[in-house]
This record gives C-alpha cells, structure tokens and sequence, in this order.
C-alpha cells in the first residue's frame, strides 16, 4: 500500500506519519510537498499535524485553499482513504471534507499529554481492529481541538454514526467529547490525538498501530484479490 504524506510549509508532525507507515508498519510511503503533487498513484493520503502557515487566521485555514486539496478532495471522491490528524483534521474541516470546526481549547492553552480516547465506531476502514467501546491511549498536542459543530450536524453526525472516537476525560470543551470524526461515505477520518505517535512501546503507547494496519487490511482486502 502506497502512502502520502502531505507536506504544508510549517507540517511538523510529517516524519512522524511517515515513520509510522514506513518504518513501523513497513508499507510504501512518500513525503509529498504540497507544490509538487500528483496524488494519483497514492493509495491513501494522510495529512499530518503541525502549523500549516503558522495557523494564521485558524489553524488549517491557509492549507485548506492550497491546491493540493483539490487533489484530496477528488482522491476522497473516489472512496479512497484520507486520514487527518491535528492539524490535518483542522485542514479537513477547514476545506469542507469534514463538518463543524476546531476552535481554540477551552483554557486557551496549548495542551500537550497523553488522553484516553474511547472507539465509538469500530466499524470503520480505519477502526476495524479496536473493539467497540475500547480505551485506547494517544497523546494530545493542540492548541485548538476544541470541536464544535451545530445541534442539526451532532445530530447527523449521531444518526449516521460518524463520531469515531471520543475523549474518556474531554480536555478541550469539544462538543459531545468529540474527539474524532469520519465523513458520511467512510473514507476520511479527521482526528486531534495522534496515533501516529503511538505505535511503539517507547513512545508510551502502541495503540495507533490497530488504526493503521487496519487501513492496510482494509485496503488489501478491496484492492488486492489475492489479499
Ligand atoms: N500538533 C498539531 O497539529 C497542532 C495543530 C494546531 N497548530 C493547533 O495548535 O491546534
């Protein structure tokens, strides 16, 4: 499985993405500048955490008109996997792949730990090896993961089953606890914790693993037919 990771000026949680697909999962991966892109050949793109343009304006707001994401947009068009964590999920709400809005934590601060994260939909391409309702721990590290979206779209988001992991203890005042979402069609995951600093018992928790070698069973089992 071929990966990109999208690179934004001021990305910096890029080599983190790459190395948990590459050197920790052992699947193709590329850094992919966001000037230079062709995503036509990737398999799933990734968008990784960090201060695209120095979260001028909001953060992700910048990164969201670049055009790259138009190539993302049409990747997700196609059913393809994109996965947004931190500052990629800013960019996914901020360019409209994925409803509501990160806005700046409740105390103001940046905040940087670790969270308990409960899987609320293990039936996602990204999620199929958690249990449901399992607790999962990924490190947080943020300054606006605070989620809000309005009463019409919790509601939808509710029906259609679309909040996938919530925080145990929400540290941030985001919406229904919301700590990630998927969009209605299942193929673009926006989330604040990073599991991609959680794939190795060194970083204190390896419970990011599940996600991405779900989304390379996942990926095997509907593109490859000797999978
Ligand atoms: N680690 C990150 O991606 C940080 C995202 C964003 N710059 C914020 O502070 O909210």
């Amino acid at each position: 499985m071929k990966f990109a990771v999208i690179v934004f000026p001021g990305s910096n949680c890029d080599r983190d993405m790459y190395h948990a697909v590459k050197e920790v999962m052992g699947e193709e991966a590329e850094l992919v500048w966001y000037e230079n892109s062709n995503l036509e050949n990737y398999d799933a793109i990734l968008l990784p955490g960090g201060f695209s343009y120095g979260d001028y304006l909001r953060g992700g707001a910048v990164a969201a008109t670049s055009d790259v994401m138009k190539q993302v947009r049409e990747h997700a068009q196609k059913g393809k996997p994109v996965l947004g964590v931190c500052n990629g999920f800013q960019v996914l709400t901020e360019s409209g792949l994925l409803p509501g809005a990160l806005m700046r934590n409740k105390n103001l601060s940046f905040m940087c730990h670790q969270e308990y994260l409960v899987v609320e939909n293990n039936e996602t391409l990204f999620t199929t090896d958690y249990e449901k309702e399992e607790l999962v721990r990924f490190p947080i590290a943020h300054g606006e993961g605070n989620y809000f979206c309005d009463e019409e779209t919790l509601k939808k988001l509710k029906e259609n089953n679309q909040i996938v992991f919530t925080y145990e203890n929400n540290p941030n005042g985001s919406v229904a606890d919301i700590a990630g979402i998927i969009n209605k069609e299942g193929n673009v995951l926006g989330m604040m914790p990073h599991p991609e600093r959680a794939v190795e018992a060194i970083m204190g928790s390896y419970d990011g693993v599940k996600l991405f070698k779900a989304m390379i069973k996942n990926w095997r089992q509907t593109y490859v037919t000797n999978a």
